[in-house]
């Protein structure tokens, strides 16, 4: 089984647009991400097919997991992960298609009841956020380190926060309970591979602190 505890890198197409997108995902893991996200938005299945397959030899080469955002279908042809919002789609079918092993994740923002539906349902993890202002989802629901306390006092399930994470507010979410810290911008938002290789080793290293 893998290990969900550590740096959950997800992908921004702005911040990674062009010539950026291997280089700095490349720098992510190299740095220690664990998690790998594909979130892309954009309406084109063939690039995005093809994003993804490079992303998962690229996690493969490092030990790392990809799972893709929203798309049962193509996380299915891929073989990989799959992390679903509350509009997403079932997740229990997703956990029948995709099988046993996979890990897919649920959004649950600041609830420990959808929470405890993602775990009836089959969730690898639960993902709560998010937790500071965020550049990427400004609008997602608010949510409080307290809640992380009290949800690992009542789930055994990996816990994901996310929403405005930052080296600097890393360390509080950790002591509260996170499991995995998912990180786009505090990350990505990095002006060079250097500095994201930098930042993710930053954010692994708390895990091997706290
Ligand atoms: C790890 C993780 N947590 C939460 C989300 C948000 O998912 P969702 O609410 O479906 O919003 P979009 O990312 O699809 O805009 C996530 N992607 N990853
Ligand atoms: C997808 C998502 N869901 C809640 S906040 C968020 C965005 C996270 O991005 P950032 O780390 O840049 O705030
Ligand atoms: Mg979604």
């Amino acid at each position: 089984m893998h290990s969900l505890r550590g740096l959950y890198a997800i992908t921004d197409s702005h911040l990674l647009a062009g010539e950026r997108f291997m280089p700095w995902v490349d720098a992510a893991l190299a740095g220690g991400a664990r998690l790998l996200q594909y979130r892309d938005k954009s309406a084109d299945p063939a690039r995005r097919r093809d994003e993804a397959t490079q992303l998962k030899s690229l996690c493969e080469y490092y030990g790392a997991q990809l799972i893709i955002n929203d798309d049962l279908l193509l996380a299915s042809e891929l073989q990989v992960g799959l992390h679903l919002g509350r509009e997403d789609g079932c997740l229990g079918e997703a956990r029948q298609q995709l099988g046993d092993q996979a890990i897919i994740g649920a959004t649950c923002h600041a609830s420990l009841e959808f929470a405890s539906e993602a775990q009836e349902a089959g969730a690898s993890y639960i993902a709560f956020g998010r937790f500071f202002q965020s550049v990427t989802k400004p609008g997602a629901p608010a949510a409080t380190p307290c809640l992380l306390e009290q949800a690992r006092k009542q789930f055994h399930l990996p816990i994901v926060a996310i929403g405005g994470v930052t080296l600097h507010n890393a360390p509080q979410l950790i002591s509260s309970g996170a499991s995995l810290l998912a990180v786009v911008n505090g990350l990505f938002g990095a002006p060079s591979p250097a500095e994201v290789e930098r930042r993710a080793r930053g954010f692994s290293e708390l895990f091997q602190t706290l």
